[in-house]
């Protein structure tokens, strides 16, 4: 059994997550952690981490960049593995996440959905083939208007796995209006839509001369990156420090 703490316990990803976890024996939630306490959850809810002391063997956390710091040191100094999804982290918060995973394990994944997982290999075959043809990038996400964040993080870790393939030789394009000249070959242009209730849309055009290939997906509900987010959990129990990804979780 993993017994985990909720970070971001009262959000949509927390609660998509406390149901899930219902049905899984494997896998329980002992305390959840959030600006808003009121819960008819069967476990404790803080108001911040420093003031949860129920015992635990990893924390999973959805919840916002700025609470990422604090949570980081509270794991170091429990000792406690960390299964970090929340999007926009800044540079110096990424590059902290790295320190930090020389003392515990760190898994951190922008979308825990096995789909986008398997399209994050896809897209660098396809970028291996396609880019030295002239093809030209082209990424366009979707999400619900509650996002913070944008582009999103599933849509950066995209741009970086194709830009990682082209051995790092690519530019990222956000913002087209200011831009008064053709487009470079090596660009990867990232366009975010943020409208209603879209759980999350990510499309990766390579267009070519007279033809173009899509790679699209669909998360249709939370329930895919919250199923993913507890395997994750089960997975970095007991685990050595270090950065995991989800590629360790599921296997291709
Ligand atoms: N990796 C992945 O697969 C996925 C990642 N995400 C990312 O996860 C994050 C959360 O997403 P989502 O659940 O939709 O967002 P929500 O805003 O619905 O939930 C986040 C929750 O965390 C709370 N919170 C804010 N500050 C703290 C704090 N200091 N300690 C504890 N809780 C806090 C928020 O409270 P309040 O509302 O008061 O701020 C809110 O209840 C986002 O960054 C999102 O991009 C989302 C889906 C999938
Ligand atoms: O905020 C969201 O909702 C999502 N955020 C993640 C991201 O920024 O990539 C993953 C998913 O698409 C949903």
């Amino acid at each position: 059994m993993v017994k985990i703490i909720m970070h971001g316990c009262n959000g949509k990803m927390g609660r998509m997550i406390t149901e899930i976890i219902k049905e899984d024996e494997y896998a329980a939630i002992v305390a959840g952690v959030d600006t808003y306490t009121e819960t008819a959850n069967e476990y404790p809810v803080f108001d911040h981490i420093r003031s949860c002391d129920i015992e635990a063997d990893v924390v999973i956390d959805f919840s916002n960049a700025k609470a990422v710091d604090e949570l980081l040191d509270f794991c170091v100094e429990k000792n406690l593995p960390v299964v970090l999804c929340t999007t926009g982290l800044s540079e110096e918060q990424s590059e902290k996440v790295q320190k930090v995973s020389e003392k515990i394990a760190v898994l951190k994944s922008a979308n825990m959905s096995m789909g986008i997982n398997l399209l994050l290999k896809l897209l660098k075959e396809a970028a291996q083939v396609l880019s030295p043809a002239g093809y030209d990038i082209e990424l366009v996400e979707k999400h619900h208007n509650q996002k913070l964040d944008a582009p999103s993080g599933t849509a950066l870790a995209m741009a970086d796995a194709i830009n990682e393939a082209l051995d790092n030789t690519c530019t990222y394009v956000y913002d087209r209006s200011q831009v008064r000249k053709k487009r470079e070959k090596k660009e990867i242009g990232i366009s975010a839509v943020r409208a209603g209730t879209i759980v999350g849309e990510h499309e990766v055009l390579f267009a070519g001369t007279d033809e173009v290939i899509e790679f699209k997906h669909t998360a249709y509900s939370r329930s895919v990156f919250a199923k993913g987010a507890v395997e994750a959990a089960k997975y970095l129990k007991g685990k050595n420090s270090g950065m995991y990804d989800m590629g360790d979780v599921i296997e291709f």
